[in-house]
C-alpha cells in the first residue's frame, strides 16, 4: 500500500508521505509505551508500594502526553498528505492522460477515467487521513508491547511473539475469503447492470419484436445469476467473518494459559502475571482491528491500483525536437504493418505491408470492404497508435520525429464519432481555431452549411448543442465538423465520410465543403459516396489490411478486379434506390 501510495504522489510529495509515517511510527511506538507502564504501575499497586506506583504513574502521564502530542502530530500530517493527494493527483492524472495516444481513449478507458476523477481519488486522499493511522497503529503498537513482554517475562513474550503472526494470517485469510466472494459477486453485478442497459438501450427493437412482455431472457438470467451469487457470498463468507475474531480469542486464551501455568509453577509471581495479562489485552485488540480493516484496504488498493494503472501507462514518445516539415501536403504509408495493442499476436495484424503516396493538393480515395482497415489507417496517420512497421510520413517526415502539436498542425481530423461541446455552434466551430475572427467563422460555418442549421435553432446562434443541449443529426454534426476543419485551414484533412446514405441537402452541402477543402488542402477521404469516389485523384482500395488495387476510377474500372466489383454492386445498389424513389414512396437517397 505505502508503494502505492508513493507512486501515486509522485516524487516531488514523496517526503511529506514519509514525515507522516515516520510521525505515525514514533506515535505508535509511544502508545506502545504507554501501555507497557501500566505492568509496573499495576505490580506496585497491588503490592502496596503506593510511592512506586506514584512515581511510576507520573513517568505513565509522561508517556500518555508525549503520545498525546505525536497523535496531534500524525493527525496533522495525515491530513497534510490528503490535501496533498487531493490538489495534485487529478493534475498528475490530467498531464499525463494528455501525454498518452490519443489511441488509448475508447468507451473502457474513458469510463475507467470518470470513476478515478471521482471516486478513486478521495478514496486515496481518505486513506491518509483514516486508514493509514490504523493500520500502522494495529502493527507498530503490539509489536513495541510484545517487546516490553520479552524484557518482562520472556516466556510470555515469547508466547505473544508466537501469536502475532497467527493472528495476522487468520486476518489475511479471512480477507482472502472475503474477497473471493467479493469478486464473484462483483463479476455477477456487472454483468447485470450491463444487461439492464442493454435492456434500456434496446426497447426499441424489443418492443418492434414483441420481446418485452414475456421478459428479456438474458436480463432474467443474469439477474439470477447475480441472486445466486449474493446468496453464495453471504454463507460463503460466514467463515472468513469469523475466522479473525477466532484466531485473535484462541491466542488470548493460549496466553492465559501459558500465565496460568507459569504462575502455578512459580515461575511468574501472580501479582505480575495479572499486570501482564492487561498488557496482553492491549495487544491482541489492534492485531484483529487490522483483520477488520481488510476490506476498507482492499477497496483502496484498487483504487490505487487503477490509478497508477493509468500513471504508468507510456505516454506517446516524442522527439526532443520536432523535425521540420520537408514536403507541406503530403502523405507518405510506406510499408505499414499494424495490429490494435492488446489484440494479441499476429492473427490480429489489422494492416499489413500498405504502402501509397499522397501528393500534395490532391483527393486520395480509400475504399474497402466493412473491416478492411480503412478508419485504422486514417488512425495511424493522425498518431493515434504507432506502427508496429514501416513508416507514416506526414509533411514528407515520419510522425514519430515530429511532436504532437507540430504533426496536428498540419491534420484536420473529420471522423463520423464528432463531439460537441456543450456551447454555442460558433463556439464549437471556433474550435477549429480559436483566435479566428467572427466573419471567417461564419464563413467557415457558411461554406459547410451550418448557417442552415441555425436558421432552425430555437436561439440561433446563441443555442447551445452538445451533450446538454440540442441534440444535431448525424449528418448535421458532420456539417460542424467540417466547418472546424474548414476554420483550421490545415494542409491535410482526413475525413471518414458519414457510412449512412446523405439526404440531398446534406449531400448538397458535403460536396460544396469538399470542393471547397480540396482547393486548400490534401484530402484523404475514407469514401462511401460514389460521387467522392469517381472525383478522386487516386482510388486505394484495401482488402483485409492490404492494397489491393490503386490507381483512378478509369484505370481501376478497365483492370476490371475488385474495384470494379465494387462500383457495379454499389452502382446497381444506387440505381435501385432511385427505382424506388420514382416508384412512388419517396424515401430514396440518392
Ligand atoms: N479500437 C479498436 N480496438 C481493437 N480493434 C479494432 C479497433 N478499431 C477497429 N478494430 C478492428 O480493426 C479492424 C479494422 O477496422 P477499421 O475500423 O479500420 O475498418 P474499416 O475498413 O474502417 O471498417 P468500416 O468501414 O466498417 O468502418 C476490424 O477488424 C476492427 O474490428
Amino acid at each position: 500500500m505505502i508503494r502505492d501510495l508513493t507512486a501515486v504522489l509522485g516524487s516531488a510529495h514523496r517526503a511529506v508521505l514519509f514525515r507522516y509515517l515516520a510521525a505515525l511510527f514514533a506515535y505508535a511506538v509511544a502508545q506502545g509505551l504507554s501501555v507497557a507502564l501500566l505492568v509496573p504501575v499495576l505490580g506496585d499497586l497491588l503490592t502496596g508500594d503506593t510511592g512506586g506506583a506514584a512515581r511510576w504513574t507520573a513517568w505513565l502521564a509522561g508517556a500518555v502526553l508525549v503520545t498525546l502530542g505525536l497523535h496531534y502530530v500524525q493527525a496533522m500530517l495525515g491530513f497534510r498528505v490528503a490535501l496533498v493527494i487531493l490538489t495534485t493527483l487529478h493534475h498528475r492524472l490530467g498531464d499525463h492522460v494528455a501525454s498518452l495516444p490519443v489511441g488509448w481513449f475508447d468507451g473502457t478507458t474513458v469510463g475507467r477515467l470518470t470513476r478515478m476523477g471521482t471516486k478513486s481519488v478521495l478514496s486515496i486522499a481518505g486513506s491518509c487521513a483514516h486508514l493509514l493511522q490504523p493500520l500502522v497503529t494495529g502493527v507498530v503498537t503490539p509489536a513495541a508491547v510484545v517487546v516490553v513482554m520479552l524484557f518482562l517475562d520472556w516466556r510470555l513474550g515469547l508466547a505473544a511473539l508466537v501469536c502475532s503472526p497467527l493472528i495476522l494470517f487468520a486476518a489475511r485469510l479471512s480477507v482472502r475469503l472475503l474477497n473471493r466472494m467479493d469478486e464473484i459477486d462483483d463479476a455477477a453485478g456487472v454483468e447485470a447492470s450491463g444487461r439492464v442497459l442493454e435492456f434500456a438501450r434496446n426497447q426499441p427493437v424489443l418492443r418492434a419484436f414483441g420481446r418485452t412482455t414475456d421478459g428479456y431472457a438474458p436480463l432474467e438470467a443474469a439477474l439470477e445469476r447475480q441472486r445466486a451469487a449474493s446468496r453464495k457470498q453471504v454463507w460463503m463468507s460466514v467463515p472468513g467473518m469469523l475466522l479473525g475474531g477466532f484466531a485473535v480469542q484462541m491466542c488470548f486464551s493460549a496466553l492465559i494459559g501459558v500465565g496460568a501455568s507459569l504462575a502455578l509453577r512459580g515461575a511468574v509471581d501472580p501479582v505480575e502475571l495479572v499486570a501482564l495479562l492487561a498488557l496482553v489485552a492491549r495487544f491482541a485488540g489492534p492485531l484483529a482491528e487490522v483483520g477488520e480493516l481488510a476490506a476498507v484496504v482492499r477497496t483502496t488498493r484498487n483504487d490505487m491500483g487503477r490509478v497508477r494503472a493509468v500513471l504508468e501507462e507510456p505516454p506517446l514518445p516524442e522527439p526532443e525536437r520536432s523535425a521540420p516539415v520537408t514536403v507541406p501536403g503530403a502523405v507518405e504509408v510506406d510499408g505499414v504493418r499494424f495490429g490494435y495493442p492488446g489484440r494479441g499476436e499476429s492473427g490480429d495484424v489489422v494492416l499489413d505491408g500498405v504502402s501509397f503516396t499522397v501528393a500534395p493538393r490532391t483527393v486520395t480515395a480509400l475504399v474497402g470492404a466493412s473491416g478492411s482497415g480503412k478508419t485504422t489507417l486514417t488512425r495511424l496517420i493522425a498518431r493515434f497508435f504507432d506502427v508496429d512497421a514501416g513508416t507514416v510520413r506526414v509533411g514528407g517526415v515520419d510522425v514519430r520525429d515530429q511532436s504532437t502539436a507540430a504533426l496536428m498542425e498540419q491534420l484536420s481530423l473529420v471522423f463520423q464519432d464528432v463531439y460537441l461541446f456543450d456551447d454555442t455552434l460558433i463556439g464549437n466551430i471556433r474550435v477549429g481555431r480559436p483566435d479566428a475572427d467572427e466573419e471567417e467563422v461564419l464563413e467557415a460555418a457558411r461554406l459547410a452549411g451550418v448557417d442552415e442549421i441555425v436558421e432552425r435553432l430555437p436561439d440561433g446562434w446563441e443555442t447551445r448543442v452538445g451533450e446538454a443541449g440540442t441534440s444535431l443529426s448525424g449528418g448535421e454534426r458532420q456539417r460542424v465538423s467540417i466547418a472546424r476543419a474548414l476554420l483550421k485551414g490545415a494542409p491535410i484533412v482526413l475525413l471518414d465520410e458519414a457510412t449512412a446514405a446523405l439526404d440531398p441537402e446534406n449531400e448538397a452541402y458535403v460536396q460544396r465543403s469538399m470542393d471547397a477543402l480540396r482547393a486548400t488542402s490534401t484530402l484523404l477521404v475514407v469514401a462511401h459516396r460514389l460521387s467522392t469516389v469517381t472525383g478522386a485523384d487516386q482510388i486505394v482500395v484495401l482488402d483485409e489490411g492490404r492494397v489491393a488495387e490503386r490507381g483512378t476510377h478509369q484505370e481501376l474500372m478497365a483492370l476490371d478486379g475488385r474495384y470494379a466489383r465494387f462500383w457495379n454492386e454499389r452502382h446497381r445498389a444506387l440505381g435501385w434506390r432511385i427505382a424506388t424513389t420514382a416508384g412512388g414512396n419517396g424515401s430514396g437517397t440518392s
